[in-house]
């Protein structure tokens, strides 16, 4: 009886593959683009069956990363130990790839109220260092934000939880899983006994949630070392714009974080003995708040647009070619109108303009309840998502010299200060380097549909870092779908995205082969 069922799971799994193998050499076969056709079909097509049947190894590699709390963002020793622990067990599996590992250590942190916590070291491994292949750095990140079960997940956020394909967990797609499918393709290949298309280097940071300390200083120290033989460096830390048609990403958004202090002593008063006689920080700082942006989302700080690149034609027909179901958008973020109406608005808004977001008022009475307090010293966080061309130095003067002017007006005997606490570059890539054709390649071949050429609203710090210093070009490879929820309740990934995830990196190895070889024997 056993024995029947498992013959008939076997046969039916053949079956499957039978008809995923017709349909690859069948799409193989339409897409006369496609440069895959030969000879390298045979050996993608071993790889892809290989990751089928072995996709629950993947799944469970997941799992056990996902059960390691490392938690970056809430700065205490127990989470620190976690990510040390996230860290060794990474370098443990890339070793077991044939890697060489190293585990820089990259100090400690300096915190604020003068508390100091110990940074994850960097992983920089290496596999293969042959001249005449491509050399492809992948970048990735290995801890998480915070998440809590009673904060509204429907699962334990550390335990990956399948359901109807939806592999949940915290970090599931931000960004264990992408990282996971990098080195489940590298491990395909050397499960197969096939020889690694491409040289491959890692680095993998532990601090990426936190701003990514440190890694800055690790990667100008390294440009000639590590980075030297790197022909370009691929992130896969963002999200598509779909739930199922997959997408290049060619520019983030920077940040600037400000911190906006109103004090008038520093503890706090009875409302019913002071109220009415005070210039009350809460006051002024909502004013301050307030001030910064319209209705309408523009932002209000003068001059701030006056280095926005102006919209070319070109954009505009690329942002009309990216699929979105606006109605499905609205009703998956449960947002009922947005301050725009149309896609290319919207897509714009959040890609290529600046944003400006208040966070929260720390001081300020947040609590449950009618406690009758003026608070005596608050401070208001916001933040403005940079476009290319704004500077930082000169975004940071614009915006202190206006909370001046509009704190001077109050006439308030509080005392104000305005920080810029974080300063974080914007990234757009030449979506003509060679590497785009290989990933846009690489993804007809397994999703059988051009990507969506799309932006990230988000900031990866490190990107600019990168294009800055190595001098190379860096690609943004998404894995995750529209509504993986990173930094939300219920993060999760498609076993779908997971496994033609690895897929789509084993395929972008041999496009990285085929570029090569094709610019090599062009005149
Ligand atoms: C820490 N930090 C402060 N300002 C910006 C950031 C980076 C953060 N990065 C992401 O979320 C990556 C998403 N794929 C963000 O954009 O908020
Ligand atoms: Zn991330
Ligand atoms: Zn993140």
């Amino acid at each position: 009886m056993l024995q029947a069922s498992v013959y008939e799971l076997f046969a039916w799994t053949c079956f499957c593959m039978d008809i995923r193998i017709t349909v690859l050499a069948l799409l193989l076969l339409l897409g006369g683009m496609s440069s895959l056709s030969s000879p390298q079909a045979p050996l993608l097509e071993k790889v892809f069956r290989y990751m089928d049947l072995h996709q629950d190894e993947f799944v469970q590699r997941l799992r056990e990363w996902v059960a390691i709390e490392s938690d970056s963002v809430q700065p205490v020793p127990r989470l620190r130990q976690e990510l040390f622990r996230m860290m060794a067990l990474a370098a443990e599996e890339l070793r077991g790839l044939g890697a060489s590992v190293s585990l820089v250590g990259s100090g400690s942190q300096q915190l604020p109220d003068g508390q100091t916590l110990p940074i994850p070291p960097i992983i920089l491994a290496e596999l293969g260092d042959e001249p005449e292949k491509p050399t492809v750095c992948f970048y990735g990140h290995l801890d998480v934000q915070p998440a809590a079960q009673a904060n509204g997940w429907l699962t334990d956020p550390y335990t990956l939880t399948e359901v109807d394909g939806k592999l949940y967990g915290r970090g599931a797609t931000d960004n264990k899983g992408p990282v996971l499918a990098w080195m489940n393709a590298v491990g395909t290949f050397r499960a197969l006994e096939e020889d690694l298309p491409v040289n491959i280097k890692f680095i993998l940071e532990g601090m990426e949630e936190a701003g990514s300390v440190a890694l800055k200083e690790l990667v100008a120290r390294e440009k000639d070392g590590f980075f030297s033989s790197v022909d370009c460096i691929v992130i896969s830390d963002n999200l598509w714009v779909s739930q199922r048609r997959p997408a290049l990403i060619y520019g983030t958004r920077g940040n600037s974080y400000f911190m906006v202090e109103v004090r008038c002593r520093d503890q706090d008063f009875h409302s019913g003995t002071f109220g009415g006689i005070l210039h009350e920080p809460m006051a002024d700082l909502v004013a301050l708040l307030g001030s910064l942006t319209d209705s309408s989302g523009r932002i209000l700080i003068p001059g701030i647009y006056d280095h926005v690149a102006p919209v070319t034609e070109e954009e505009r027909d690329m942002y009309s070619a990216i699929e979105l179901d606006l109605e499905e958008y609205r009703n998956s973020s449960q947002v009922k109108t947005f301050l725009f109406d149309t896609k290319e608005e919207i897509l714009m808004h959040l890609w290529r303009y600046p944003s400006l977001s208040i966070h929260g008022i720390e001081g300020a009475f947040d609590e449950p309840g009618t406690k009758t307090v003026i608070p005596g010293r608050v401070t208001g966080k916001f933040s403005i998502r940079l476009v290319p061309h704004m500077n930082l130095s000169v975004v940071e003067k614009q915006v202190k010299q206006h909370l001046q002017y509009i704190f001077a007006q109050r006439n308030s005997s509080n005392q104000m200060a305005v920080s810029m606490v974080l300063g974080l570059h914007p990234w757009i890539a030449n979506i003509k380097d060679p590497q785009y054709l290989a990933a846009e390649r690489a993804i007809k071949t397994v999703f059988g549909t051009e990507p969506d050429m799309i932006r990230d609203g988000s900031t990866i710090p490190i990107a600019k870092t990168f294009q800055d210093i190595i001098q190379k070009s860096v690609v943004m490879l998404p894995l995750g779908a529209v509504d993986d929820g990173e930094h939300s309740q219920n993060e999760k990934i498609n076993r779908r995205n997971y496994i033609e995830g690895s897929k789509l990196v084993a395929a972008f190895f041999l496009e990285m082969v085929q570029l090569q070889e094709v610019a090599g024997t062009s005149p």
